[in-house]
């Protein structure tokens, strides 16, 4: 993505990643790391009370708000909300542990923001009135789909604005133009938050105007692509770190 050169900041891709709980205080910044590693100016974390302060001290490059104490629930909506209204893209699920499924369902449906969902979120997504959204389950995750609508590509349909990007040893995107396949990565990658990694990749390239499909398969390429280098350096002992770092070489 090509910048402007008298482009003011925020231009280049505000993400806001709805996530984190006393239960899981890295996959938030995980994300957030990764959308700015991917090159959007601005990174937002909304997370628990509890640990705002923990995960603001992972980087003076996170902006870090509260969304309420304890789990995601109908009282931290509005602040959600606030910092949705404030991003061009936004992630929801990792690390929010146990959310309440309306609390989830309201954020999705009262904004009309692109929306990465995913970890803890995919479930009560299914059961809200879901739209332009890019989903990033894993196979586990992904057979909450089938369980509910038989399959992947039946879930997907004809609409436009959903996407599903299942990831595993293969990555698959299943959108309205049908599903494509992407093959980079690592069985090292199995190490916890490499997809929370990929989120915040999807999320960033959505903020620099990139479609959503095209977003989910370039997404799988980087995260893939970085986790093989890292592979190369450090084996099955690559942390999700070490794919962060690693985006930049191979953007
Ligand atoms: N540093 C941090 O803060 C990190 C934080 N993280 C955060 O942890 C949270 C949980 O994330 P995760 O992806 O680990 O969910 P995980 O409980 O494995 O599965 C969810 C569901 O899917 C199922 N399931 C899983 N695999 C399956 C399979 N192959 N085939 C079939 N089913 C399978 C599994 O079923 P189960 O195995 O429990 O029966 C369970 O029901 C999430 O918020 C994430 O952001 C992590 O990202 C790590 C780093
Ligand atoms: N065996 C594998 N080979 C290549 N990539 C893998 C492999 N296993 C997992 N991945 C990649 O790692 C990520 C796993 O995502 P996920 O299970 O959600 O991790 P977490 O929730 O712990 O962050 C995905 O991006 C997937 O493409
Ligand atoms: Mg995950």
């Amino acid at each position: 993505m090509e910048r402007k050169p008298e482009s003011h900041k925020g231009e280049n891709g505000k993400v806001t990643v709805i996530g984190g709980s006393k239960d899981f205080t890295g996959a938030p910044a995980l994300s957030a790391q990764a959308a700015l590693r991917t090159g959007c100016d601005l990174a937002k974390i909304v997370t628990s009370e509890e640990v705002s302060s923990v995960v603001a001290s992972y980087s003076e490059n996170l902006i870090v708000r509260e969304y309420s104490s304890g789990y995601l629930g109908l009282s931290g909506v509005e602040n959600c909300i606030d910092a949705v209204r404030w991003c061009d893209v936004f992630v929801i699920g990792p690390g929010l542990g146990n959310p309440d499924s309306e609390a989830v369902g309201e954020i999705l449906e009262r904004t009309n923001k692109t929306a990465v969902v995913d970890a803890d979120a995919i479930k009560p997504a299914l059961e809200a009135d879901l739209s332009n959204a890019v989903l990033t389950p894993h196979r586990g995750e992904a057979e909450l789909i089938k369980d509910e609508y038989g399959s992947v590509e039946s879930f997907v349909g004809e609409n436009e604005d959903i996407v599903v990007l299942v990831n595993g040893e293969t990555d698959r995107v299943y959108s309205d133009k049908g599903v494509e396949k992407v093959d980079a990565g690592h069985p090292g990658m199995t190490v916890g938050g490499t997809g929370d990694v990929l989120t915040g990749i999807v999320a960033s390239l959505i903020s620099q105007d990139v479609s959503k499909r095209e977003a989910a398969v370039k997404a799988a390429e980087i995260n893939g692509e970085a986790g093989e280098e890292a592979a190369e350096e450090y084996g099955n002992s690559l942390l999700a770190t070490d794919i962060i770092d690693l985006i930049p070489s191979v953007l």
